[in-house]
């Protein structure tokens, strides 16, 4: 297949999370490579500044507020001809519970901003039903399209042998991971010998050390050099989040052999079918008895293929979204010469 088309992907987000992996995953796919030319360009949050004129569809992966908006028009307004796409990767159910006082008035601006695209892109099943259960967007321009990143270094990691002993917690120390809930959670469980591993930095880490006090079990391993690393030193994955528009630490541990367990929250729902067990119910209690149904039962990995599976869908997603713009894009240019 020849490149087709030219794909600018607008991200305000630099930090080294799962927005970051996303796209320099889409950007290194080879079927994608094959149908499109693509760019990432960082932009300051509401503030996009010239973008290049030679693209034909533009992916914005910024986040949406009431500051942002204006850019958002703007962008729409000095592009008429250009497909604009949005990857929605923050808002969900979860999200509006825990953040949002005024929910009709978020409902409108999400409404406002998803129209401004031609496409709007939810990163999980679940994500997409709560945008259609609150007509967010028009159900022609929304596409499920789960986020994915190459699974290949976690599949090469030994999977942990025996009964769990040590816990991981992955990812940004920031309350959307609930990694307080899990602190004190686990210090409910007596064994003297089982270890939880914090991995990652983040606002919340002062606090998460206030909790976990001088319970020698609990340790702070900081940010590590890779996300595989990440993964190397723990026999199972824990994600109590409070939200979460996928989850991409699911995908990479159920990769990696190890045992997950996931709050029944959002995208992370999604992980059900592949092999994450999902806690029961959003308390402190629903929680500690996850954790110990987790300790307590032999772990069955499900077939690899599965997750194969969904790395092919995810790609074949994204390269029909790129050239369904493209041929709409020259439907609409001939019927405008008619
Ligand atoms: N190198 C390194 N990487 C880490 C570490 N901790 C986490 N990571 C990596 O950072 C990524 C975190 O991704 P998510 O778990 O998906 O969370 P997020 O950063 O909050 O991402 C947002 O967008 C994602 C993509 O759509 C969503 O999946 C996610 O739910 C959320 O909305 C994962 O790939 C994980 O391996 C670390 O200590 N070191
Ligand atoms: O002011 P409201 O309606 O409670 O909405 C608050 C939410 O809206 C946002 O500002 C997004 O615009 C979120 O960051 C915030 O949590």
């Amino acid at each position: 297949m020849t490149q087709t088309c030219t794909v600018l992907h607008l991200v305000d987000d630099t930090t080294a999370g799962g927005v970051t992996r996303v796209i320099d995953q889409m950007v290194a796919a080879a079927p994608l490579a094959a149908c499109a030319h693509q760019r990432v360009l960082p932009v300051t949050r509401g503030r996009f500044g010239a973008l290049p004129k030679d693209v034909d569809i533009i992916v914005s992966h910024t986040a949406i507020s009431w500051r942002t908006l204006p850019a958002l028009m703007a962008l729409r307004a000095t592009h008429p001809n250009v497909t604009l796409i949005h990857v929605e990767h923050s808002y969900t159910e979860g999200f509006v519970v825990h953040n949002v006082t005024r929910t009709r008035r978020f409902f409108g601006l999400l409404k406002i901003a998803f129209s401004l695209f031609d496409r709007v892109i939810a990163v999980s099943e679940a994500q997409a039903d709560w945008m259609r259960r609150h007509e967010l967007c028009s159900h022609k321009s929304l596409t499920t399209i789960p986020s994915w990143v190459d699974l290949s270094p976690f599949r090469d990691l030994t999977p942990p042998r025996g009964p769990i002993r040590t816990l991981g917690a992955i990812g940004r120390l920031d309350t959307q991971k609930g990694f307080d809930r899990l602190i004190a959670a686990f210090q409910s469980l007596p064994d003297p010998d089982l270890r939880l591993r914090i991995i990652g930095k983040g606002p919340q880490e002062k606090h998460l050390r206030q909790l976990a006090g001088t319970d020698p079990r609990i340790v702070f391993a900081g940010f590590a050099d890779t996300p595989t690393d990440a993964y190397a030193d723990v026999d199972a994955v824990v994600m109590p989040s409070r939200w979460e528009a996928f989850g991409l630490v699911a995908t990479e541990a159920l990769a990696a052999g190890r045992p997950v367990l996931c709050a029944n929250v959002d995208g992370l729902r999604d992980h059900d079918p592949f092999g994450a067990q999902l806690i029961q119910g959003p308390s402190a209690r629903d929680l500690v008895l996850g954790l110990r149904r987790m300790l307590d039962t032999p772990y069955s990995p499900r077939p690899a293929q599965n997750l194969r599976h969904r790395e092919a869908l995810s790609v074949r997603l994204w390269q029909d979204v790129f050239l369904a713009s493209v041929a709409d894009r020259t439907g609409a240019l001939a019927t405008a010469a008619e």
